[in-house]
């Protein structure tokens, strides 16, 4: 008797962004305990069903980083299947509002502005290889 096949994982929307202040880019680590623990990413999360991609990365930024961002264009999309969860990831170009608070924080284990030397692929989820090339270049001034 064969096996039933297991059920397809649903795909994962993902919204993040790529926020780049006087040369440096802006990185948020994922806690412990979280899927991809301590990896190193650009900060936002998962879409709600019900939700503008846009408007849920200015959402999570708020939440886990305490930032008021306006959201500009797409940088790269990504699919990537990670064991039972396939994720689509959009990176978004974005900047901090005028008057935004500093990021701090808040809801991940740390943020902080990073250099294009910082930038190597081992510190982050493998989904993210190539928005870190174009994120490098854009550093670079590319
Ligand atoms: N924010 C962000 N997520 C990324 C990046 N690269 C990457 O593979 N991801 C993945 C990791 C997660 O599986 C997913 C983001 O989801 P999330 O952080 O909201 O949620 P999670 O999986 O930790 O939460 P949960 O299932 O435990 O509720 O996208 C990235 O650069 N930034």
């Amino acid at each position: 008797m064969s096996a039933t096949p297991e059920p397809s994982p649903p795909l994962v929307l993902v919204a993040a962004a790529v926020i780049i202040e006087r040369g440096r880019v802006l990185l948020t680590q994922r806690k412990a305990g979280a899927h991809l623990e301590g990896a190193w990413e650009f900060p936002g999360g998962k879409v709600e069903a019900d939700e503008d991609p846009r408007d849920a990365l200015i959402r999570e930024l708020r939440e886990e980083i305490g930032v008021e961002a306006q959201v500009g264009d797409i940088v790269e999309v990504t699919y990537h299947r990670y064991p039972k969860k396939p994720v689509l990831l959009l990176f978004y170009a974005a900047a901090l509002a005028e008057g935004s608070p500093a990021p701090a924080a808040l809801d991940v284990a740390a943020v902080r502005w990073a250099e294009a030397a910082d930038l190597r692929d081992e510190l982050f989820p493998p989904a993210d290889v190539a928005v870190l090339a174009k994120v490098r270049a854009r550093l670079a001034g590319a």
